[in-house]
């Protein structure tokens, strides 16, 4: 069944969430605690190694009711068995969406086009698992006969950021060998990274799900030519490998038949991780623990899938983040991780969040007249409370934030640990409660400062609080949990675009700029230029000429 084609904001929920939002509004976060001692435990959910906390919000259980009516309005439900049973759900480019599919270690098969991909999965799976094997083990040995020491994985977007992020998150699980990553075709980077590898231990994963990308195939490029400086047309074999669907583009680059990994069309590239794009991740952490990431991720499928939405984590994150954007007016959302390991989240997300739900076409194909897609962004705590935390307690604009914790670090350093956390909690403590102006009195008396000190002062030491946050609280950072942390995001963007009635995973909007860009390369690269707007055009000149 096709997704449905409702406007939201025709929807009877929506209206009465308009009202509710009128009333709901003029009460604080902090108002709702004072309300109702039982607040924190009934917001929020304990799910395998997950503790979510959604109570420092500003919603109560008939918010929750009235975007819950809203998720059934706009037949939520079956829009999920329709993502899960593979449904061409992305109908502008008339494909299933079957990235859970990759990661389902159930018997159940998937048919896609009359073909039973749950067969090719297995197959890719298994190639991937002895290659890695090899590649671990020494077995499978350079063009001098040494064992690799070093992966580099050559790709952009969907085919660099999910391996990126999930190689840096999982460093304390690392395999042997050393990982570097090649996206952005700036020369300057790749010869950087070429000074730190030697040829003769190096393997190469050229990454590209098309395999027309200009920056991946410029940079592969780039890599074969400075590898032949070194070695012969002969070795390549034995340190290129790709993973794509375009096996005839592939094979056309120079890289063995036999060493191609096979994805999919119904795979997108911004959720190919679990596909053989995480090839560069099996090798940087070993097969098992890509498997355990799979496995992490297929559990928050299940319970995305089996359970009701007012208990269930993506739906109700989901239902959330549209309360704040299209209610509250809130542009953008913060993810702060409290461990360094998961740095690259944020970057990752953007990719997620920001292609799959920045659209402004509904799924009629007419301009929808209400906000679509959030802005995320975020760096690690503590850091980020010595970067940009002043703006979310202080500023103008409203920035719901998601705090990720673990519970326990990974070395032990319990010293660091509990200094790091009693930050994480802190600042949800703070967001929430501010600071009033009879606190800040308090304070300055016990400082001993003047009357007239305090009264200049006050204004500017007082916190509003009233900041909305989420806290998910997880025991440990594992593939696993990593794995589930992932995919909780995942069904959070489906939830999300199916409420504003958009195609999340198409990416047209990033064609115009790819176009473009081989125009302007041709103006470059030849005598004359072409026609463009004047600023372009003397832009173009002026790099041409100086
Ligand atoms: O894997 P490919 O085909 O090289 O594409 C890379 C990326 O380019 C995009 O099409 C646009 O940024 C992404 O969706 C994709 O992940």
């Amino acid at each position: 069944m096709a997704l449905a084609k409702i406007n939201p904001t025709e929807t009877t929920a929506w209206k009465k969430l308009n009202d509710h939002y009128a009333e709901q509004k003029k009460q604080s976060i902090k108002e709702l605690f004072q309300n109702d001692s039982n607040r924190a435990a009934k917001f929020s959910i304990e799910w395998e190694d997950f503790f979510v906390d959604y109570s420092k919000n500003n919603w109560t259980q008939e918010t929750i009711n009235l975007l819950l009516q809203l998720a059934e309005e706009v037949e939520l439900k079956n829009a999920i068995s329709s993502y899960f049973s593979g449904e061409k759900i992305n109908e502008t480019e008339n494909r299933a969406v079957l990235h859970t599919a990759l990661r389902s270690f159930s018997n159940e098969s998937f048919i896609v086009d009359g073909t039973n991909i749950t067969e090719d999965i297995q197959h890719t799976k298994n190639k991937m698992k002895v290659f890695v094997n090899e590649v671990l083990s020494g077995a499978r040995k350079g063009y001098t006969n040494q064992s690799f020491t070093t992966v580099v994985n050559i790709g952009i977007g969907g085919s660099d950021l999910g391996p990126a992020m999930i190689v840096e998150a999982l460093q304390f699980y690392k395999s042997s060998l050393q990982t570097h990553f090649i996206s952005n075709v700036d020369g300057d980077h790749v010869q950087e990274i070429l000074k730190k590898i030697n040829p003769e231990t190096t393997l190469f994963v050229v990454a590209s799900k098309t395999f027309t990308t200009q920056e991946t195939l410029t940079n592969a490029e780039t890599v074969r030519k400075w590898f032949l400086q070194h070695a012969n047309q002969e070795d390549v074999a034995k340190h290129f490998v790709a993973v794509s669907t375009n096996l005839e583009k592939v094979t056309e680059f120079g890289i063995a038949p036999d060493n191609i990994f096979p994805m999919w069309d119904w795979v997108g590239g911004r959720f190919s991780l679990w596909s053989a794009v995480g090839l560069s991740i099996a090798l940087a952490v070993g097969f098992d623990n890509f498997d355990k990431l799979l496995l992490g991720a297929t559990k928050m499928d299940s319970h995305f899938k089996e359970t009701s939405f007012d208990k269930n984590i993506p739906v109700l994150l989901a239902l959330l983040s549209i309360w704040h954007n299209n209610f509250f007016g809130a542009e953008t959302e913060a993810l702060i991780p409290y461990t360094q390991y998961l740095q690259k989240l944020a970057p990752y997300l953007q990719q997620g969040i920001m292609e799959s739900n920045g659209k402004s076409i509904a799924r009629n194909g007419q301009p929808v007249n209400y906000q679509t897609g959030t802005i995320v962004w975020g760096e690690p705590g503590t850091n980020s409370q010595h970067a940009f935390f002043q703006l979310i307690h202080q500023g103008t604009k409203l920035i719901p934030t998601d705090f990720i914790g673990f519970i326990h670090p990974l070395y032990g350093e319990q010293d660091h640990h509990n200094k790091l956390m009693s930050n994480f909690f802190a600042q949800t403590e703070a967001l929430l409660m501010g600071k009033t102006k009879e606190q800040v009195i308090a304070e300055f008396k016990a400082q001993g400062k003047t009357e007239e000190q305090v009264k200049e002062l006050i204004p500017f030491k007082v916190f509003e609080g009233n900041k909305p946050t989420n806290t998910l609280l997880i025991d440990k950072l594992t593939p696993e949990t990593l794995g589930a942390l992932v995919a909780l995001y995942e069904h959070k963007i489906f939830v999300q675009g199916v409420i504003w009635n958009i195609y999340s995973y198409d990416q047209w909007g990033v064609e115009l700029g790819k176009q473009l860009a081989n125009s302007v390369l041709k103006d470059i690269e030849s005598e004359e230029i072409s026609a463009h707007d004047s600023s372009t055009k003397q832009l173009i000149k002026r790099f041409k000429t100086k």
